[in-house]
């Protein structure tokens, strides 16, 4: 493929500088060429690093956070002050320390009871921002990947992987908390960049398998994330990248 990249590093935190480096860079490029930075986060553990990195220096005076658009790729439905909320991780750990003004953080409202419906309100908000009535194209989307290669919310043999006409979705998922909503396949597939962080060798197997194994995104969701316009960065450990046979 192309348009697609792959780093390996020592450590949790020459990843995750690498990462904040590249995240700046993309900021720029975008804030040159149409005027915002609009990002889509992850959650999950592995990109705290990088958060706690963009909110300090020599970092967070490189964005200008008045141009950032933040918005998720998943999240859990739970309230936006519980410790399962991917919202909550980035506030504490990012978006509460950098001068981004608060109506550019556009978090899912996914702890309302009716997800179908705050699924649609997601949908409309990207349009919204985006000024578009089709499919949003982010500057930046970070993705995590599990184990068995589930990626934002979107885990092998469910039917969201098959989904083409929504945007945002409520699935089950086995991870807990079970009940997220996610961004479509449509969405990930339509970035400008893609930032894969992934970390651990419980991983080791699904990182061969997604980048050197047959095509087959209904056990490898992640394999999904191949955007037509865009291109795909994974920022591996040497234990997530430890069974791949070619390392770059
Ligand atoms: O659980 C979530 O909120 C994310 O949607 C999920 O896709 C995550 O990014 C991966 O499971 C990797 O998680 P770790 O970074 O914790 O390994």
């Amino acid at each position: 493929m192309q348009n697609r990249h792959i780093s390996v590093y020592s450590s949790l935190d020459t990843l995750s500088q690498a990462a904040a480096r590249y995240v700046i860079q993309v900021a720029q490029e975008a804030i040159v060429s149409h005027g915002r930075f609009t990002f889509a986060l992850s959650g999950g553990n592995t990109p705290k690093a990088l958060f706690k990195l963009l909110a300090a220096e020599p970092y967070t005076s490189q964005i200008d956070w008045n141009l950032v658009d933040i918005f998720w790729s998943d999240e859990r439905c739970v309230p936006p002050e519980s410790e399962d909320s991917s919202y909550r991780l980035a506030m504490d750990t990012m978006l509460s320390k950098v001068p981004i003004p608060a109506s550019q953080i556009h978090r899912m409202h996914a702890e309302e009871k009716d997800r179908d419906a705050a699924s649609q309100a997601y949908t409309e908000e990207m349009r919204r921002v985006f000024g578009t009535s089709g499919t949003p194209a982010f500057d930046l989307i970070l993705l995590g990947m599990g184990p068995e290669a589930h990626t934002a919310s979107l885990f092998p043999h469910q039917p969201s992987l098959q989904e083409r006409e929504r945007l945002v979705m409520p699935v089950s998922v086995p991870k807990p908390p079970p009940a997220r909503l996610t961004l479509t396949p449509p969405v990930l597939q339509a970035p400008r960049h893609v930032l894969f962080l992934v970390t651990g060798q419980d991983k080791a197997e699904a990182v061969k398998e997604v980048i050197e194994g047959a095509r087959n995104p209904d056990e490898y969701p992640a394999q999904l994330v191949q955007p037509t316009q865009g291109d795909v960065t994974w920022l591996f450990d040497t234990a997530a990248a430890s069974q791949l046979t070619h390392k770059a």
